[in-house]
Order: structure tokens, then C-alpha cells, then sequence
């Protein structure tokens, strides 16, 4: 089975780990690239500033990059659209696409609170997806638009997602995230170099409400956060990539660490080709002072959650955890949602 899919926004950072993850994809087949009207008319190779540690795939590199607007796409006979557009742009140009009748898989954190809008992670709350018929009918569109979280809270979902079961109450959670995240030119070398910020702009807001939304419950028609108070302080340090985080989970149960350790291994992935064969993998308490994100935000092709230092607290237990904010992060995590788009037949 092949599904032909277009990017939006393909020549920037995200939209290069895009054009990196869907080469040789199982079911993707690229067909239509779109950027800003400056680029538009150029070919992929012109009009992207390649900084990917991979070579532009062949067939992408002569392909014209064309206009963010259906009437350009309309002949590459796509089925799928993924988004990584700035949020400004695209709180502007998604919806012509939907209302257009295309199904976007969608980066921009544009909408990911909305109450018709499904925030998903396939191996997390894949049922969310039920979301896009509540959505057609309010929006009156049969496009579908799917969001994928921010990255910093898709790398400690996962593992609170596994501490559901010994009763998750509250959530304190400080970030160590890398300059990928800013984008190319987010943060300058002579801002970050010898050097930690303890401010990225609007971080801690999306991870104290994004991560209450994954976690929530869908009743069919409508969608309940999750309990837990989730309060976040956000840094960026002088890494190229790979987020970590420093958890404190309260929990209504007293588990052991071994307990912890146990519950986020078991935790199950998802039957889908990006989703890695363990979702979680954890340091034992003889690695102490690991994940580190250099030598582990390959973990899994870049798709897995990495962590470690489980100890116990008065409360409950603190972690730290790790994943690639531009693999799972971003661009991985859109493909990812694709994935279960088309498993759900959406697609
Ligand atoms: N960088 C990261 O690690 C992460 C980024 N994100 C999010 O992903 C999204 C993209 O980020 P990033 O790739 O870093 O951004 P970039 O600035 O690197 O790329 C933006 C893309 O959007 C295109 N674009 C810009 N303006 C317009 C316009 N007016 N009309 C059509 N296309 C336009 C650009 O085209 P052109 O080249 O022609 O200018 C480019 O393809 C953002 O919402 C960001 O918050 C999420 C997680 C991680
Ligand atoms: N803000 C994140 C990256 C990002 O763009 O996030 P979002 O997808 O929520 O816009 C970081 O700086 O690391």
C-alpha cells in the first residue's frame, strides 16, 4: 500500500527531518512540497538551506517547491498533508486546506488546546482520534486536522503515561532543552555558548496543558484533562539535540523504584512502522547518570523515550527523562500520526 503525501512548510528545520524520515518510508511516497512565496517556483535543492546530517534524497532535490495553498497541490494527487509551518502561518493557511477536504498531520502548536482538535500520541491516547467526527461536524469541513504535541511534553508523557497506574496526582517537571528546538536561527551562538536560559516562551504554558490533554479521556463526544496539576519551568542549554527533563510525579501509591522501572518497560508501544519495538527504555540504578542526550537521543531511530534515575521521594518518585525533540519531537511525531491516520482508515 502506498499513500502519497505532501509536507507544508518542507524547507525548514522540521520540514527537513520530514524530507529525511519519509525517504524510503514503508507506506509514504512524497509528492507535493510547499514553503513561503519566496521559495515557491524554486527547486527543493535552491530553495532549502540543507543542514540535515543526511544528503537531500535525489528525487526530492529536483523537485519544484510549490505555494502553501490547495490550488498549487491539487495536481500531485495527495492523500495526506503533513505541517511544519510557524504557528502564525498556520493558523492561516491550515484550515483552506481542510476545508479543501485534505487530512493534515499537523506540528504547529496552532490549535493543539482546541476541544475539537484530537492531541494525540499513537502508543498514548490513539482513541482521541475520534475527535475528527465532532470536529467535521462543528468546523463543517471533510478535511481532518490531527496535532502532535509540543516536544518537550512528548518526552515525559510516555512516562507518566505508565505511572497512571499508581495514581498520578501532581507533576513537577524542569527542562535542559536543546537549541534544535529554537529552529536555525532561534538562539544565537553568542546567547547559548557557555551558557544556560532559564526562559523559553510559552514552553511551560504547553507542557502544563498539553500533557493534561494527552492524558485525558474521551467519552466519545467530548474530552476530560486529566487530573494531575502539572507545573513546569523550562531551560535551554548548549546542546544540538535532545530534550531532558527532571520529573517529580506524586502519586496516590507508594511503588518502589523497581516497581516504576518496571511499569514504564512494560509499557506498550504502538503496531505501527515508527513506533519502536519498547517505547521506553530505563536506566537501572547502577547507570545512575543516565540518559544523557548525546548518547541517547538515537534511542529507537530517534523515536523512542529514554529514562533513568528513578528514586523515591516523600511524595512519590523523581525521574529524569529524555527524547529528540526534532525526531520525536517534531517531524517523527507527525509521521507517526500519519501512521495511525491511515491504520484507522481515516486515510
Ligand atoms: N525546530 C524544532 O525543533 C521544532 C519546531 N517545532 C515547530 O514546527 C514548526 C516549524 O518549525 P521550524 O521548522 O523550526 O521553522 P522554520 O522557520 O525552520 O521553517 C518554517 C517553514 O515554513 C515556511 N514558511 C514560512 N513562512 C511562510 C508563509 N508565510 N507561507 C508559507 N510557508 C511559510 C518556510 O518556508 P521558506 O523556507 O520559504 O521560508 C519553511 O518551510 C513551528 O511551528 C515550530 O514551532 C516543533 C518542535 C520542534
Ligand atoms: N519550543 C520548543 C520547540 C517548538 O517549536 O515547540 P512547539 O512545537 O510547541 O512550537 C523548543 O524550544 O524546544
Amino acid at each position: 500500500m502506498s499513500v502519497r503525501v505532501g509536507i507544508l512548510g518542507a524547507t525548514g528545520a522540521v520540514g527537513q527531518r520530514f524530507i529525511q524520515l519519509l525517504d524510503d518510508h514503508p507506506i509514504f511516497e512524497l509528492a507535493a512540497v510547499t514553503a513561503s512565496p519566496e521559495s515557491a517556483g524554486l527547486s527543493y535543492r535552491e530553495a532549502a538551506k540543507w543542514r540535515v546530517d543526511t544528503a537531500i534524497p535525489d528525487d526530492v532535490a529536483e523537485m519544484e517547491v510549490v505555494a502553501t495553498e490547495p490550488a498549487a497541490i491539487a495536481d500531485a494527487d495527495v492523500d495526506l498533508l503533513f505541517s511544519s509551518l510557524p504557528s502564525s502561518v498556520a493558523t492561516e493557511v491550515e484550515p483552506p486546506f481542510l476545508e479543501a477536504g485534505y487530512v493534515v498531520s499537523s506540528n504547529s502548536s496552532n490549535d493543539r488546546m482546541a476541544g475539537d482538535v484530537p492531541l494525540t500520541i499513537p502508543e498514548i491516547n490513539p482513541d482521541h482520534l475520534g475527535l475528527i467526527d465532532v470536529q467535521r461536524d462543528e468546523r463543517g469541513w471533510d478535511g481532518a486536522l490531527v496535532k502532535n504535541p509540543n516536544c518537550s511534553t512528548i518526552t515525559m508523557v510516555p512516562t507518566l503515561a505508565a505511572l497512571d497506574e499508581f495514581g498520578l496526582e501532581a507533576v513537577h517537571v524542569s527542562t535542559l532543552q536543546a537549541v534544535s528546538g529554537a529552529g536555525y536561527s532561534g538562539v544565537t551562538s553568542m546567547e547559548i555558548l557557555d551558557n544556560a536560559i532559564p526562559h523559553i516562551g510559552g514552553e511551560e504554558d504547553k507542557m502544563e496543558t498539553e500533557s493534561r490533554k494527552l492524558l485525558g479521556s474521551f467519552d466519545g463526544a467530548e474530552l476530560s484533562l486529566h487530573d494531575a496539576d502539572v507545573v513546569a519551568s523550562c531551560n535551554r542549554i548548549p546542546t544540538l539535540d535532545g530534550h531532558l527533563e527532571n520529573v517529580f510525579a506524586d502519586l496516590a501509591d507508594d511503588p518502589e523504584p523497581a516497581a516504576v522501572r518496571d511499569a514504564m518497560r512494560a509499557f506498550e508501544s504502538a503496531d505501527l512502522s515508527s513506533s519502536p519495538d519498547q517505547l521506553i527504555k530505563v536506566f537501572g540504578p547502577d547507570e545512575p547518570d543516565r540518559p544523557q542526550p548525546r548518547l541517547d537521543r538515537m534511542y529507537a531511530d530517534g523515536m523512542g523515550i529514554v529514562a533513568g534515575g528513578v528514586e523515591s521521594t516523600t511524595k512519590g518518585v523523581q525521574y529524569n527523562c529524555l527524547a529528540h525533540n526534532t525526531i520525536r519531537g517534531a517531524a517523527g511525531a507527525s509521521i507517526l500520526n500519519g501512521e495511525l491516520l491511515v491504520e484507522e482508515g481515516y486515510v
